[in-house]
């Protein structure tokens, strides 16, 4: 069994028994069919994955590697908004008739900033101080930014990545781990994309500063699973698991902005089958 999956059921377990329900609460999020979206939630979970010892896809379904890292790409490389630069359609019910969804994600990581070493965006900020400050303790991001709100068609869900470099006794190398702040989680559709997201994220940032990849925590503030979905988790929670995969990168990328999702590869990543059509609550 990968440690993700243990992580997984054991997370899934405790909303389905300890989770209280927002059912007849006064909730944003509707079906396609404009019925209210309810969930089992629980507040406040924590989960350490540790990418050294393994990489963090889970096993009972297959995650969409390339399609997250796709994302992931168009957030933090690209710095877009516009789902024209996006290969997969998961933010089409987002996006206004010109495919913006609004200064969200890729948008606020884009916009520079003025600091003593000159004007930068929050990802180079955070590059440049891994590479010449590694030890500092305020190398993080911050994309929930409040002036922009009314402008964005979704509020940011992972909306901060704060960055913590250690020296290990006996490593040459320094080691970068991370803590990825997320206000609001949808299990299904989104966790272990979300998870595989962020810490593909540290193995590309390690490598271009020439770290090793430590350990990734998530801080998950609303960990819900909605209604619709519940009978999708009790199923997928019951599979066999298998070994995690490999992580494959290409070690020749020194640059951020060099790296294409073909540098990237899951190998012997044997999964249970897909789970079709997930409903998403929009
Ligand atoms: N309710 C909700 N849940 C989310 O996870 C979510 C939102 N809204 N709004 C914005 C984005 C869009 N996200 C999504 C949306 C859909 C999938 C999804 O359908 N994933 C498929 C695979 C997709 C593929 O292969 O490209 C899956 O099987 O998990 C994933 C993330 C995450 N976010
Ligand atoms: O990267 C993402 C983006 C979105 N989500 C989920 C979390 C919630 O279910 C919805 C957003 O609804 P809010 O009412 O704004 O919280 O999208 C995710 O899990 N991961």
């Amino acid at each position: 069994m990968s440690l993700a999956d243990n992580i997984f059921i054991h997370m899934c377990k405790d909303i389905l028994e300890e989770g209280i329900s927002t059912e007849g609460e006064k909730v944003r999020p509707k079906w396609e069919d404009g019925t209210s979206a309810y969930t089992l939630k629980k507040f406040g979970v924590v989960n350490r994955y540790d990418l050294s010892k393994e990489f963090p896809a889970i096993t009972l379904r297959r995650t969409a590697i390339k399609s997250c890292i796709d994302e992931l790409l168009w957030i933090w490389q690209k710095k877009s908004n516009n789902i024209k630069e996006l290969n997969s359609h998961i933010w089409d019910s987002w996006a206004d008739e010109n495919g913006s969804i609004g200064k969200a994600y890729g948008y606020q990581l884009g916009v520079k900033h003025k600091y003593k070493e000159g004007e930068m965006d929050q990802v180079d900020r955070c590059l440049h101080d891994l590479k010449n400050n590694p030890y500092s303790r305020r190398i993080m991001t911050n994309i929930y930014v409040h002036q922009d709100l009314h402008e964005m068609q979704l509020y940011p869900c992972a909306y901060s990545v704060t960055f913590n470099v250690t020296k290990e006794k006996n490593s040459e190398k320094l080691k970068l781990n991370a803590i990825l702040n997320q206000r609001s989680q949808d299990i299904l559709a989104a966790n272990n994309w979300n998870v595989c997201q962020y810490a593909v994220l540290v193995h590309m940032f390690a490598q271009v500063c020439d770290m090793v990849p430590g350990e990734l925590v998530h801080v998950i503030a609303d960990a819900h699973i909605y209604d619709r979905h519940i009978p999708i988790i009790k199923e997928l929670i019951e599979r066999p698991v298998y070994a995690a995969p490999e992580f494959w990168m290409n070690k020749d990328i020194k640059d951020f902005y060099q790296f294409t999702t073909d540098d990237f590869r899951l190998e012997n990543y044997v999964t249970g089958p897909k789970v079709e059509n997930i409903p998403v609550a929009i």
